[in-house]
């Protein structure tokens, strides 16, 4: 089985096609090109992980009209003639697009050469290139129930976003180990995304008076940026004991594996990733991505009763240890939203699209 896998700009996008490109390695002795642009982060992370990369030269469009646009559309047209050598060349049985602006001509391109497609969105509302891709795709998977109205029912799969399958083995006691804090103890963690949160370091030392009376211990994520600014922050106060400030998780499954409640934005990966192992979360979703897109992930786990939202309007450290608080005080609402989480998450997702993709190559 030949498969080429299109999709990035940010890990988000990325991510889930590695993912679905191991679990086919897996089942099927997929072989597998990845067709990128050099400009995303996928010509640095495809490359690590081994699997074959091609880039294609492209942009996206801009929301307004203008003479860019033009130029995208030609660059999108010479696009579409590289993936298309591309994909002669290759020949592969299928296309994967996990979305980002790559995917648009590749797909494309695929669809024309009566390739099968099949693309995947994480959000649960679809981006620009699989609201384009949807006409073309025969295969459209959905990590949302929330995203089915923008799609064909015909083509319409939920199968969940395949990050999910990926933290399902983490070592719970390995979590709490990497971070020093003794097995058992309710671990709180606050994370601001890959990079960080601005808003999340400011909101620390108004959490601070409130702390040392949490029962549990909370472990707080600057993103690399932030680290030495916040930390300077903390020096000039006394830090309570059960504070551990940190620049960036590199063994996250573990870690999440070992929190008793998570506070984040919601990016996509990190909603899969807490469903599937039924951790509970307060969700500041992030106010500046694309169409505020993180907002409806957010309000799809609280409406579950998974998660609680607040929006970063509301953010102060003094609101957030309060609400952290109840919820870490209150068991049941703790098992009550885990349950919920869990209800939820789609662990099963790496091999159902495995799945889809082998029943479409079959049927060609
Ligand atoms: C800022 C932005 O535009 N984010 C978008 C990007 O997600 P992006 O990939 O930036 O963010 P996600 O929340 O989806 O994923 C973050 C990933 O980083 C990991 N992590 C984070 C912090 C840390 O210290 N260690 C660590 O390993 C998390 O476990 C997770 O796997 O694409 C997603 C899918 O289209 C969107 O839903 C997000 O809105």
């Amino acid at each position: 089985m030949r498969i080429v896998l299109t999709g990035g700009g940010t890990g988000g996008h990325i991510y889930p096609a590695i993912a679905i490109g191991r679990q086919l390695q897996h089942d099927a002795s997929a072989e597998l090109l990845y067709i990128g642009t050099h400009r995303g982060l996928e010509a640095r992370i495809v490359p690590e992980a081994g699997i074959a990369f091609e880039a294609i030269d492209i942009t996206g469009f801009k929301r307004r009209l203008s003479l860019d646009n033009v130029k995208t559309v030609l660059r999108f047209l010479r696009g579409v003639r590289r993936a298309k050598a591309l994909l002669r060349r290759f020949k592969p049985d299928a296309v994967v697009g996990t979305g980002g602006y790559v995917c648009g001509p590749v797909v494309y391109a695929a669809s024309k050469l009566g390739i099968p497609t099949l693309i995947h969105e994480q959000n649960v509302d679809p981006g620009l290139t699989n609201r384009f891709l949807s006409r073309y795709a025969d295969r459209i998977a959905v990590s949302f129930a929330e995203s089915a109205p923008h799609f064909d029912s015909r083509k319409l799969v939920h199968t969940g976003n395949p990050c999910a399958t990926e933290v399902l083995r983490a070592d719970r006691a390995a979590g709490y180990a990497s971070l020093g804090i003794a097995p058992g103890r309710p671990i709180v963690l606050v994370v601001g995304g890959s990079r960080g949160a601005r808003a999340f370091n400011e909101a620390l030392p108004g959490m601070l008076g409130q702390l040392d009376r949490l029962p549990a211990e909370l472990v707080f994520v600057t993103g690399e940026a932030y680290y030495e600014h916040t930390k300077g922050r903390l020096a000039a106060n006394a830090a309570p004991a059960n504070l551990h400030v940190v620049p960036y998780v590199h063994n996250m499954p573990q870690v999440l594996a070992a929190a008793t409640l998570v506070v984040c934005r919601a990016g996509a990966s990190s909603l899969a990733e807490l469903t599937a192992l039924g951790v509970p979360s307060i969700l500041i979703p992030s106010p500046n991505v694309t169409n505020n897109h993180q907002e409806p992930n957010a309000r799809a786990l609280a409406d579950a009763g998974a998660a609680e939202m607040m929006l970063e309007r509301e953010l102060t450290g003094e609101a957030l240890i309060g609400r952290i608080a109840a919820i870490v005080g209150d068991p049941q609402r703790l098992r009550r939203m885990g349950d919920a989480a869990r209800a939820l998450g789609m662990p099963e997702a790496g091999a159902q699209l495995s799945r889809e993709l082998q029943a479409l190559c079959a049927g060609r």
